[in-house]
């Protein structure tokens, strides 16, 4: 319940929530405004700062708050479920203690706001089960303000702040934020961002931290808690700011930023020119245009504020203050021997021109030689510091399964941008909307003015653009920022979401640098607008495709719009800023674009087409086994493949394939595909090699009727589209494999994405296909049963020396004749702990239709123990995704390119190119990743 007192202030603040209890769905859209000062033209041309209206909460089970000089930062956490498919890691609760964590800000002076956010949400309380004791939540806080306004807290929440040292939180937080997010850290000179990732401890201990808030402190950072505030500055953010609002008027922060990028130093600041009447002071390295002394051409000037522009007065500023920070860093870093400096706090508020100044004093001073790295969480550090006391997300390095390697922490974090992200101008505002209603009408409300104001801020942009490219050069050596010609950079922070079953693909031979996606879509800016295009050309289909998918009811109409219009202005945002929200590759856009649906609760938008398109392939998979077991060996294998790459064609995320659609049954495209598409050689042809492998354990010469020995044990088969790619490509391919005595796991998607074929649709799959086929009924009986007596999770396998099988054995198993089905004890037994041909299926816990090997759920990493070949499908996973990565156990790699830019790209070729890439074993050192 809402604090009744709290609510008359909760409505007059600028957001204010209607006064609903928890757990209703109403809630008043009229406190959610776009206020007349922040309009586009007024406001400069920033996008409108937008407020979300508070929301009805998700269950929130841990806060933490920085109360600093200048702002308040919230940093609060939601239990998420796991998917289903998950469940057994969390002993069927479907909690494992993962969620998500939010980030939010307010400013210091407006203590009231923070607390009338608080209590909105209900942000102090622990909710109970119906019956126990409400408790207090627990809330730790760091910041002079943790003292200083404890008795407010208690007052109005009735909760007592646990304090932590500042200090100690600001080095946690880093130190977390540095080795939990993969974009975290990013350098940014010449309009350019560049994201550095640290690898390993060594890569990132010892450094610098340079927090820059009201004042400045510096951090000796050595590990985990090692650290030393070596030294600090009162020339800082609240500098700026006090200086700012005393010579020009200004009130807010960010108009302040807005305000310097229309300025010119040089009205205030005396350069070396100035002095030297224009000329160099080259003997010491100066240029014409450098600053002599800020602001000493006032002196000079027989003039008062009023005469001086306030744009060149916020410039010289923000420049004084960043340059003399950034020389401070460079001389204390230089005093530590610390070759790496962060630089953390909201002064730097993402700013392009604070952050070309700081970067260039480090650049300056150490002769080229260091570079200024900032963090995206800028001013958050502390908080998510202070939060991780409480909650610590990550004990690093847990040993799991004796097996394997220790997880790595990185790969239980991920972080997502919500559809709010792009109106809203970077500012962070909680959780998404737990009512679909109110998430609708929001976008509805706001979708015109936010375009608006994004494509306002895109021709602003486009100009910028073009000015810096027309007087390139002068920015590129080591000179002094001009004044800023670009666009506000917002620097996005999304909400982080920790799932702790998740870690690093066991038989990635290189994990440390393994990088999924194939293509370089934030460098190469051609390359992000050529796939943007594609995403907005495909936005409409997509639409509608949603829509039907519900029945094109008039609600399902309105999400599918508001989706659109959310799905676009990401694209738009990434337009504009391509390193908006952090190094986003392309698999990252895919999976943003399904991410989104479900944000608008399309649940599966392709349900009905993937289950159409199951039940026509699976009427002709009699057939196709027939044919396949008549041929020999050899031929067999080439027909799996040539089946396999022909099936792939069938793929709803594809242009060129849709349009197929329109022409043809699904028979006639998959007919088609496979007579003239598929057919060797493949423009990628590995395939003698992989051929060699296949019969490298069967007795040599091949006879006709013979089934050859399984060289493998165990082989993980990431799989892709539902439909004939699934019925008539994969399994098929499993079941070769089976019936040649190795064990099968198949890996399908935990959530959709266009036709690809989730797990639990793929175990259903599996008993339409056990009807007509023994081998498979078989396979699934075993593994079921090796599940059960295993509590869910895919044993290791057993790791016996080869079965060798008789082959007229097999003959018959394989066989379609389903009257005489195989039970596994059937199966010939080598010896007491003979191993069975199984089939497991397990989730991917990705919602993509790439594949991001960096975190899989740890299920699958199960069942890697005593797997010998990979198999990936697709070109989302085997081309877009891990086309060059490289794994510790023998790869193939399968798919039809069904894009004519993506085959040109990456090997001159075609659209139906195929690529069937057979990799053996990279051996430890051998030159894996990329
Ligand atoms: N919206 C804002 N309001 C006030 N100050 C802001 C804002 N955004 C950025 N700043 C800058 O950030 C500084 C505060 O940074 P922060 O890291 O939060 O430090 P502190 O903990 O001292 O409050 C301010 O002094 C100001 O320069
Ligand atoms: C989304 C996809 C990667 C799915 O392909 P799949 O993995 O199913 O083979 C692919 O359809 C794709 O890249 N589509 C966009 C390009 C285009 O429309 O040509
Ligand atoms: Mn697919």
């Amino acid at each position: 319940m809402v604090d009744t007192r709290s609510q008359g202030r909760a409505q007059s603040a600028a957001a204010a929530a209607s006064p609903s209890k928890r757990g209703t769905s109403a809630l008043d859209l009229t406190g959610a405004a776009i206020t007349q000062e922040h309009r586009v033209g007024q406001r400069g041309r920033d996008a409108p700062s937008i407020s979300l209206p508070h929301q009805n909460a998700d269950y929130v089970s841990h806060i933490a708050l920085d109360i600093g000089g200048s702002l308040i930062k919230l940093v609060y956490f939601s239990p998420e479920s796991a998917p289903p498919d998950m469940l057994v890691a969390t002993n069927g609760t479907g909690r494992n203690a993962g969620g998500k964590l939010h980030f939010v800000k307010f400013e210091t002076s407006n203590i009231d706001q923070a607390i009338d956010f608080i209590v909105a949400k209900g942000l102090h309380q622990v909710p109970t089960t119906s019956d126990g004791p409400k408790e207090k939540m627990r809330v730790k806080a760091t910041g002079g303000g943790a003292y200083k306004y404890a008795d407010i807290f208690k007052e109005r929440l009735g909760v007592l702040l646990e304090k932590e040292d500042e200090m100690d939180c600001l080095v946690a937080g880093a130190n977390f934020l540095l080795k939990a997010i993969r974009h975290e850290a990013f350098t940014f000179e010449n309009n350019t961002t560049h994201f550095v990732a640290a690898k390993a401890d060594s890569d990132l201990y010892p450094y610098l931290l340079v927090n820059i808030g009201s004042g400045v402190s510096m951090l000796k950072v050595e590990g985990d808690g090692q650290y030393e505030r070596i030294s600090g500055s009162s020339l800082g953010g609240g500098t700026f700011w006090g200086l700012c609002r005393l010579l020009t008027k200004c009130k807010g922060f960010d108009e302040m930023l807005e305000l310097s990028m229309r300025g010119d130093n040089s009205k205030v600041d005396m350069l070396v020119g100035d002095i030297y009447g224009d000329r160099d002071y080259s003997n010491i390295g100066l240029s014409a245009s450098t600053i002599a002394s800020s602001f000493g051409k006032v002196v000079s000037n027989d003039k008062g504020l009023e005469d001086y522009d306030p744009a060149d007065i916020a410039l010289a500023l923000c420049r004084m203050v960043s340059y003399n920070i950034g020389h401070l860093a460079y001389l204390n870093a230089k005093r530590y021997g610390l070759q790496r400096v962060f630089f953390g706090g909201f002064f730097i508020r993402g700013h392009p021109y604070t952050m070309e100044t700081i970067s260039f004093a480090i650049r300056f001073w150490s002769k080229g030689e260091m570079a200024a790295r900032f963090l995206r969480h800028e001013g958050f550090l502390g908080a998510v510091g202070a939060f991780l006391k409480v909650h610590p997300m990550s004990p690093p390095n847990i040993q799991t399964n004796s097996a394997r390697e220790p997880r790595k922490v990185r790969a239980r974090f991920v972080e997502r941008f919500s559809m709010g992200a792009p109106y809203s101008g970077g500012e962070i505002h909680g959780p998404a909307f737990s009512d679909m209603a109110e998430k609708v009408s929001w976008v509805e409300r706001f979708v015109q003015v936010g375009t608006a104001a994004t494509e306002a801020a895109r021709d602003e942009h486009n100009r910028a653009q073009s000015q810096i490219r027309s007087r390139s050069g002068s920015l590129g050596d080591l000179e002094t920022p001009q004044s800023p010609a670009t666009a506000r950079m917002h620097l996005h922070v999304g909400i982080l979401h920790y799932t702790p079953s998740c870690e690093p693909f066991p038989l990635l031979a290189d994990p440390v640098n393994y990088e999924p996606n194939t293509l370089d879509v934030v460098t190469d800016r051609d390359e992000m607008d050529f796939w943007l295009d594609v995403l907005q050309d495909q936005l409409h289909t997509v639409v509608e495709k949603a829509m039907s998918s519900e029945g094109s009811t008039s609600g399902a109409q309105r999400r599918a719009a508001a989706f659109g219009s959310a799905f676009a202005a990401h694209l738009n945002k990434l337009r504009m800023e391509p390193g908006a929200y952090g190094q986003l590759g392309l698999a990252d856009l895919f999976e943003m674009r399904e991410e989104c649906l479900r944000e608008f609760g399309f649940s599966d938008v392709y349900r009905l087409d993937k289950q159409r398109e199951n039940a026509a392939a699976l009427e002709v998979l009699p057939d196709l086994m027939n044919e396949l077991d008549s041929l020999d060996p050899e031929a067999r294998l080439t027909a799996l493949i040539e089946g396999l790459l022909a099936a792939n064609i069938f793929d709803w995320g594809a242009r060129a394939c849709v349009d197929l659609y329109h022409n043809g049954t699904i028979l006639e495209i998959y007919r088609e595909a496979r007579t003239k598409m598929a057919r060797r050689p493949w423009r990628v042809d590995t395939f003698d090699g992989l051929c060699k492998r296949w019969f490298s354990a069967t007795a040599h010469p091949l006879t006709a009727e013979a089934v050859p020995t399984s060289p493998f044990r165990r082989v993980i088969m990431f799989v892709d589209n539902a439909g004939a790619d699934i019925v008539l490509g994969m399994i098929p391919f499993a079941r070769e494999l089976l019936r040649m005595g190795a064990e099968v796991v198949l890996v399908a998607n935990s959530l959709p994405a266009i036709n690809d074929i989730t797990v639990v649709e793929l175990r259903t799959l599996l008993e339409a296909v056990g009807e007509v086929c023994p081998i498979i009924k078989a396979a699934r009986d075993a593994a079921l049963m090796a599940l059960e007596l295993n509590g869910g999770r895919i044993p290791p396998y057993p790791g016996l020396a080869r079965r060798v099988m008789s082959s007229s054995r097999l003959t018959d198993l394989g066989g379609s004749s389903p009257s005489s089905p195989q039970t596994p004890a059937a199966l010939p037994v080598e010896d007491s702990q003979h191993r069975e041909a199984r089939l497991f299926v397990v989730g991917s816990g990705q919602g993509s239709p790439c594949l991001d090997l960096r975190r899989v759920p740890d299920l699958l990493a199960d069942a890697t123990v005593g797997t010998d070949l990979v198999v990936i499908e697709g070109m989302g996973r085997a081309i877009h995704t891990n086309y060059r990565s490289r794994f510790k156990v023998d790869t193939l790699k399968l798919a039809m390119i069904k894009n004519q830019h993506l085959a040109h790209r990456l090997f001159g070729g075609n659209v139906y190119d195929c690529v069937c890439l057979y990799e053996p074993a990279a051996t430890p050192g051998g030159g894996n990743g990329h």
